[in-house]
């Protein structure tokens, strides 16, 4: 990174650091900081790998999305993260962007990940060995891969090397970044969210028969959800009333697979083959039966309702949000309350 950004970079460092840095004038100013000092600063430059990681949101899929920092004695000196899926991951990234005159500088700096560096030959070479040849002397890691291919085996090839690796630092965020592969990964199916839209008083339609509850702008957000999910489900009932198109007509992107329920099928059997069939996120739109259907199988990972305004007199209920779920998001427009409920992880 540019040398100018070193008085930037003092300027919002706790007063302790600055403190440290200032008295020290040496290489060795963050490791004479105290240990909670130096917490402090993993969590800060972790937390720049998340910002980072999350311009990954387009490109990365199915990977996850991973930022990656390089810190020399309180200077970020490299950044990168995982940008398209089958090219660089985010360690490759941010040593490339290390400037020739600080390459120096690495057997003396901090890599930060916010996701386990790889061990494996995937699509690239394994980040572990390029850190190894790098020199880096400590790595600050946010969460472990579960990819069956890594979980673990990185951290452990980087210590092998020697190398101090420090496992866990805002690791709760670093999960949550990536919860669709997070599920993917360690329970072997898809990431399930459930999503209706009902009326004020609890209906999703009216006497059994369709009801556009949606406003066009909300509507329009629940085909955004669509494009970013891989298939989409519908139970018998709903198909044979509505025939819906369960497309992204109203955003763009791909249209998810679209899946029909049409006769008893245990979740978990059908969960099985999408996960063989590499769907990573599953939206069920419904209706109630199939809704309760997945809560019953313990196998819901977010739940999107949508409440409008206004009441109708009879129809089918919408589920309950079970107790297990937490509020993560909550919207209005319109009048239409759109919330987000999620499992804890
Ligand atoms: N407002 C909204 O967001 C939405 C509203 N709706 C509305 O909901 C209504 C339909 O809801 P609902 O009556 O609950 O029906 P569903 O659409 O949930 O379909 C239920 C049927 O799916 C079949 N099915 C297949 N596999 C399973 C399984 N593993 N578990 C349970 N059922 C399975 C069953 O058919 P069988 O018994 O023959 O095996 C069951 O009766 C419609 O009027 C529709 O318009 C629907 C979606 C969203
Ligand atoms: N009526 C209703 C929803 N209904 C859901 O959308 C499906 C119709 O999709 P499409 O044919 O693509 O428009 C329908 O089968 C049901 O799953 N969803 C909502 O967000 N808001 C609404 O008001
Ligand atoms: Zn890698």
């Amino acid at each position: 990174m540019d040398n100018s950004n070193v008085n930037d970079t003092e300027k919002w460092l706790p007063q302790a650091e600055k403190v440290a840095i200032n008295a020290t004038n040496t290489t060795q100013a963050i490791t004479e900081t105290s240990p909670c000092a130096e917490q402090t600063a993993d969590k800060r430059y972790m937390q720049r790998c998340l910002q980072l990681a999350k311009c990954g949101l387009l490109g990365a899929k199915p990977n996850p999305m991973v930022g990656a920092v390089i810190v020399y004695r309180g200077r970020i000196i490299g950044e990168g993260y995982h940008a398209h899926y089958g090219e660089a991951h985010a360690e490759v990234n941010a040593f490339a962007s290390v400037k020739s005159q600080d390459e120096a500088l690495l057997p003396q700096a901090t890599l930060y990940v916010s996701l386990e560096p790889c061990a494996h030959h995937g699509k690239t070479p394994p980040c572990a060995d390029l850190i190894i040849a790098k020199g880096v002397p400590r790595v600050v890691v946010g969460c472990v891969d579960p990819y069956a291919k890594v979980q673990g085996r990185g951290i452990e090839k980087l210590r092998q090397a020697g190398i101090e690796v420090v496992v866990g630092v805002l690791e709760k965020a670093c999960l949550a970044l990536n919860r669709p592969f997070m599920v993917y990964q360690r329970h072997h199916r898809p990431y399930v969210i459930l999503k209706w839209a009902q009326t004020a008083n609890g209906f999703i339609d009216l006497q059994q028969q369709a009801l556009a509850i949606s406003s066009p702008f909300t509507q329009m957000l629940s085909h955004k959800l669509r494009a970013e999910c891989d298939a989409i489900l519908v139970g018998k009932t709903t198909d044979e009333r509505e025939h819906p198109e369960l497309n992204t007509r109203h955003w763009w992107g791909e249209n998810p697979r679209r899946l029909v329920l049409h006769r008893h099928q245990p979740i978990d059997q059908l969960l099985s083959k999408l996960y063989q069939d590499q769907v990573q996120t599953l939206i069920v739109e419904g209706g109630a039966t199939v809704h309760r259907a997945f809560i019953e199988a313990n196998c819901c990972d977010e739940i999107h309702r949508e409440t409008a305004p206004f009441t109708v007199n009879n129809g089918t209920k919408a589920i309950d949000i079970p107790p297990h779920f937490v509020l993560s998001k909550q919207e209005i427009y319109d009048g239409h309350v759109l919330e987000e409920f999620v499992t804890e992880f």
